[in-house]
């Protein structure tokens, strides 16, 4: 097989693959490679049809010049590991690295950029210098292929404006990802419940706006809770709080219980003084929800709110989940988190978990993935579709 769906034949030709490499590190070492598992097919369909396959990624954010703490490079060692190939690195991303890695690949070979954002022009809000970035990349290829689904949301220059430079193609990640994802919004079995938690409430609280019109069941968990909690009048102390969303909650409240929509907060709160940090050892204590001290932040869930969240999760027949119910890299406040996921496991029907650090909880608190449905590598991405927000890196791809 010398063909890869969408773009025909590739033996001898470069290909261009943006993938999402963004994976947690703790200095150079890799927490949760599950960005770059997800990201192994379609690299190695490509590298066995004899493509020479050129990968772009992003680690992190960095401010749009080379920083040394988002260096790709253990990424790459461990993609070639996964690969069991050797791949190639290229200490710039279209410099004379990138050009000289690019021209000495053979057919059926990788090659990995140094970090795509390391370039002002990749994440620029002026077309004609993503435009200018652009260029370099594609003159490095002959064809692209878009299979990072985790930044399809990015109108960013690897991501949207490459593809109307090459002949383009879906990879088989995006497509999978979407696939399932479209289940989800057209006719998802019912009950479907959404489960959302995490920290980037204000990134997170417009998707209720739509899934008050689809779900059945919204489970708020996490640093969501506080903005919900406020918003009917109780203390949340030192609580994650996006003050001037409060008005928005109430409005959710209202059209929850108008549409008969169970929208259901913590009754009960996992507090300490201070967010855990260094050597200092959590103090962790219970509360009800309506009764968060003024000195003391919530930090997980209770145990009476796991209870009542699996009950709810049990007749389920379609869930999606985004966000951890608490901060579950600390085990003093990872059992809220840990009850949703093992609810999860036992429903019986289509089960979703979206976001990098909702796929890592699962991973790290030892569930197996396979007892989950899909495990998405996009949390704002799958969001945003989910809000039926227009994805650029999906609508190039329909458009170019
Ligand atoms: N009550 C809370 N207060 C502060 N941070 C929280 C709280 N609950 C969860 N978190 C943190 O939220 C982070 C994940 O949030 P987010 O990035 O929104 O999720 P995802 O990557 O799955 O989309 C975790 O690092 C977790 O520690
Ligand atoms: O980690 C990512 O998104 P996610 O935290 O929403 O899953 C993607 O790699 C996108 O990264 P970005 O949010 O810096 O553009």
């Amino acid at each position: 097989m010398t063909e890869y769906a969408g773009l025909g034949e590739v033996s001898g030709k470069r290909v261009l693959v943006r993938s999402d490499l963004n994976v947690p590190l703790e200095g150079t070492t890799i927490t949760d490679d599950g960005r770059i598992r997800a990201s192994v097919p379609t690299i190695r369909e490509l590298a066995d049809a004899g493509a020479r396959v050129v990968v772009a990624a992003h680690l992190g954010r960095p401010k749009g010049e080379p920083d040394a703490a988002y260096s790709l490079a253990p990424v790459a060692a461990r993609l070639g590991e996964l690969l069991g190939r050797d791949v190639a690195f290229a200490t710039d991303t279209v410099g004379e690295s990138a050009q000289a890695t690019v021209a000495a690949l053979e057919d059926g070979q990788v090659a990995v950029l140094e970090n795509v954002r390391f370039n002002a022009g990749e994440t620029s809000k002026d077309d004609a210098e993503r435009g200018a970035f652009a260029n370099r990349l594609a003159a490095l290829a002959d064809a692209f292929v878009s299979d990072g689904f985790g930044v399809v949301h990015r109108k960013q220059a690897s991501v949207y404006d490459v593809a109307q430079r090459l002949p383009h193609t879906m990879g088989g990640l995006v497509a999978a990802e979407i696939d399932v994802l479209r289940r989800l919004t057209l006719d998802p079995e019912r009950p479907y419940v959404v489960v959302l938690g995490g920290s980037k409430v204000s990134d997170k609280l417009g998707v209720i706006d739509n899934l008050l019109g689809k779900a059945d069941k919204l489970l708020i968990g996490g640093g969501m809770v506080f903005t919900f909690l406020a918003a009917e009048g109780h203390e949340v102390g030192k609580s994650i709080l996006e003050e001037d969303q409060l008005d928005t909650c109430r409005d959710y409240l209202r059209r929850a219980r108008d549409a008969g929509v169970e929208l259901l907060l913590p009754s009960d709160i996992i507090i300490d003084t201070e967010f855990p940090s260094g050597d200092r050892r959590p103090a962790p204590g219970v509360v009800p929800s309506s009764e968060i001290p003024s000195d003391c932040l919530g930090l997980d869930i209770g145990p009476a709110s796991a209870a009542t969240y699996a009950k709810a999760l049990a007749d389920a027949r379609t869930v999606f989940w985004n966000g951890p119910m608490g901060v579950f890299e600390v085990d003093a406040f990872a059992a809220g988190t840990k009850a949703v996921a093992e609810a999860l496991t036992k429903v019986d029907g289509l089960t979703v978990v979206g976001g990098g650090d909702s796929a890592a909880a699962v991973r790290t608190l030892g569930f197996d993935e396979a007892a989950f449905g899909h495990i998405s590598t996009g949390g704002g991405a799958s969001l945003e579709y989910l809000e039926g927000k227009e994805l650029p890196g999906i609508t190039v791809l329909e458009e170019s």
